[in-house]
């Protein structure tokens, strides 16, 4: 069976990386629509009555726009934006948190956030499991590729080859923190300060915990080993264990799916750094479309997607 997939977007940072991953696939047959169509509401509209599945990888004003556009149709909606990540209505699109079978029975699927998949990969499970306090003041502190920012973002880091580091969020609403505190099950939005380096792609994302000072007892070991029970089985979630002085991101690092998480602790257990290492491009955007998209059309989940 062959299901057609509209890529709304496919012209953008995100829709071409979803393109590359659909287009040798013989499951999915894309409708992308060209240059002079590509923003006209009455081809999009067509585009949405006709797909059995659409994929948004625009702003989030023209997502919303979108979902409306779709009204009446069958169409079943990925939306990669920040639009409906805490929306009624929509699932929450990370099967490793919310589980493979809702996202396979939903209709309307919100892509996470690139640094919100790194955040909820190591704190959703600790807290579920009573490890880390829901009610603590969480901090995040992260780097990202330039191609986060999409088209205008890549832009600028290719015109001024002089930045080394941007620290941004200074305004300490980024839009991220709702469904970090949401899906985490917080009492408090984390203190977030992400930054962006001279990369392409790539991410690290880290959650400093001062164990001694939380009302908790458990070591960062114990940490570990209940990350790793919770991603038995996952394909493209990996828990390491070996001891490294250091993480690296390479500017030449190439597209990958994978989400590689560290528990990295103090010799007598004070206090641990929780790390992710992802694509934002992959496992932060376009890879958790394709992996959630595989699901809903019921196929290997990881079909597709580079491990
Ligand atoms: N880049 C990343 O790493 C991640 C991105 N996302 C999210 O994915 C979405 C897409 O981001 P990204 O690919 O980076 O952004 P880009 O700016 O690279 O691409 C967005 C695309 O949408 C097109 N577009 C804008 N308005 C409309 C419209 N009304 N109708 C049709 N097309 C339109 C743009 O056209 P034009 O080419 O003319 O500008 C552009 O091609 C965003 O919501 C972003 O927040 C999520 C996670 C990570
Ligand atoms: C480097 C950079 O600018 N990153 C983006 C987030 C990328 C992402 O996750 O996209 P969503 O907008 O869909 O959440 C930012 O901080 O706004």
């Amino acid at each position: 069976m062959t299901h057609s997939v509209f890529i709304d977007g496919a012209a953008g940072t995100t829709g071409l990386e979803i393109v590359e991953r659909l287009s040798p696939r013989s499951e999915f047959e894309l409708i992308i629509l060209d240059e002079q169509q590509r923003k006209s509401a009455d081809a999009r509209r067509d585009a949405y009555h006709a797909a059995d599945f659409a994929v948004l990888c625009l702003p989030d004003d023209a997502a919303r726009e979108a979902v409306a556009m779709a009204e009446g149709s069958k169409v079943r909606i990925v939306d990669a934006s920040t639009a409906h990540r805490v929306a009624d209505g929509w699932t929450y699109g990370f099967p490793e948190l919310v589980g493979r079978d809702a996202i396979a029975a939903a209709t309307r699927v919100s892509n996470p956030g690139c640094y919100p998949t790194g955040f909820l990969a190591l704190v959703a499970p600790l807290v579920r499991a009573g490890l880390l306090p829901a009610d603590w003041p969480y901090t995040v502190n992260a780097v990202s590729g330039y191609s986060g920012g999409g088209k205008a973002l890549i832009q600028r880091f290719e015109d001024d080859g002089d930045i080394a580091f941007r620290a941004y969020g200074l305004g300490l609403g980024h839009k991220h923190l709702a469904e970090m505190q949401r899906y985490a099950g917080l009492t408090h939005a984390p203190l977030f300060a992400p930054a962006v380096i001279p990369a392409h792609r790539g991410m690290l994302v880290e959650v400093p915990v001062p164990l001694a000072a939380m009302p908790m007892t458990g070591s960062p070991e114990v940490l570990r080993l209940a990350l790793v029970e919770f991603y038995t089985g996952s394909a493209l979630v990996t828990v390491h264990d070996e001891p490294r002085d250091e993480l690296l991101l390479r500017c030449s690092m190439q597209p990958s799916d994978r989400l590689d998480l560290w528990v990295f602790g103090a010799a007598d257990g004070s206090q641990a750094r929780l790390v992710a290492k992802l694509d934002n491009l992959g496992k932060g955007a376009s890879g958790a479309a394709v992996q959630s998209l595989n699901l809903m059309a019921g196929l290997p989940e990881t079909a597709g997607l580079s491990l």
